[in-house]
């Protein structure tokens, strides 16, 4: 799976998006250490400050339908004109399933012609995780 083909599922996600309020769509494409690959897109509602981000949408099928091993990569496209980088809250629930596999998954923050690669320690410096419950 090269980085291309995982933004492209990230696009197509993207293209799902059910977000009539902000007219944002945003995609997320998780590949898992299996070589899967999960996607999710951003979900509004009527009620705005129940938008579900990509991101969020695509662990919740994956910790409810078919977790299979660690986080490996994940790509995130959006329609604005620089690369988008998830928001705080799917720092954390990102960090979750990155912390049940044990990896530090690189995030492909994606541009409309630039794609800026972070690992997501660094976008969440210092987390609070599964191990901080111990
Ligand atoms: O990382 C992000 C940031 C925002 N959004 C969505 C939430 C909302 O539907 C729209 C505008 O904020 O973009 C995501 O899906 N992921
Ligand atoms: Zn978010």
């Amino acid at each position: 799976m090269t980085d291309e083909d995982l933004i492209a599922a990230a696009r197509a996600a993207a293209a799902k998006s059910y977000s009539p309020y902000s007219n944002f769509a945003v995609g997320a494409a998780l590949l898992l250490q299996d070589g899967s690959v999960v996607t999710g897109t951003n979900v509004e509602n009527a009620s705005y400050g129940l938008a579900l981000c990509a991101e969020t949408v695509a662990v919740a099928k994956i910790l409810s339908e078919n977790w299979v091993g660690g986080l490996e990569k994940v790509a995130v496209t959006g329609p604005g004109a620089d690369p988008i980088t998830p928001c705080g809250r799917c720092r954390q629930v990102l960090n979750e399933l990155a912390q049940l596999g044990g990896t530090d998954p690189d995030i492909l923050c994606v541009g409309p012609d630039s794609v800026t690669k972070v690992r997501l320690s660094e976008l969440l410096p210092h987390a609070f995780g599964p191990a901080s419950l111990a």
